[in-house]
């Protein structure tokens, strides 16, 4: 296959996280969920290392989210019948998601927890 220009390449990427925000509302929860984290961590003002960590967090998920939805999409595309290796190859990749997902609350509750509770104590 003739290699494409580096703005090709740029573009179907985009197109690819274009695809996944549409067709697929957990996708769309994460980046909310996202955005939500971050107007937190700027009210909170969480230290430089507390962003670092929430970055990598929210980088897994949905990092994870647009590789469950090229499993998903290949799958439907290869096996649009039932198959016990589709089912594994599916729910492998829900696991993927999933574990991100804890992975990611475990960080939010580590960087989150003190600052909330001082800002609770102030406002009471
Ligand atoms: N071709 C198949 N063969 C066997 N089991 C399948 C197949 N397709 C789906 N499944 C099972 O059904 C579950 C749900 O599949 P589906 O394609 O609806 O994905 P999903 O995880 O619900 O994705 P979405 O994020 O689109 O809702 C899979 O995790 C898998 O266990």
């Amino acid at each position: 296959m003739r290699r494409q220009p580096w703005r090709m390449t740029f573009r179907y990427a985009a197109e690819g996280v274009i695809y996944a925000l549409r067709t697929q509302i957990n996708m769309r929860i994460h980046v909310a969920a996202a955005l939500l984290v971050i107007i937190a961590g700027l009210i909170l003002r969480i230290s430089r290392l507390d962003w670092l960590f929430v970055c990598v967090a929210m980088a897994l998920v949905t990092v994870a989210e647009l590789i469950n939805t090229a499993v998903e999409a290949a799958v439907d595309l290869i096996s649009p019948d039932i198959h016990p290796l589709a089912k594994a190859a599916k729910d492998t990749a829900a696991g993927a998601v999933l574990l991100a997902a804890v992975f990611a609350v475990i960080i939010g509750i580590f960087v989150f927890y003190r600052p909330l509770l001082t800002l609770i104590r102030q406002l009471m």
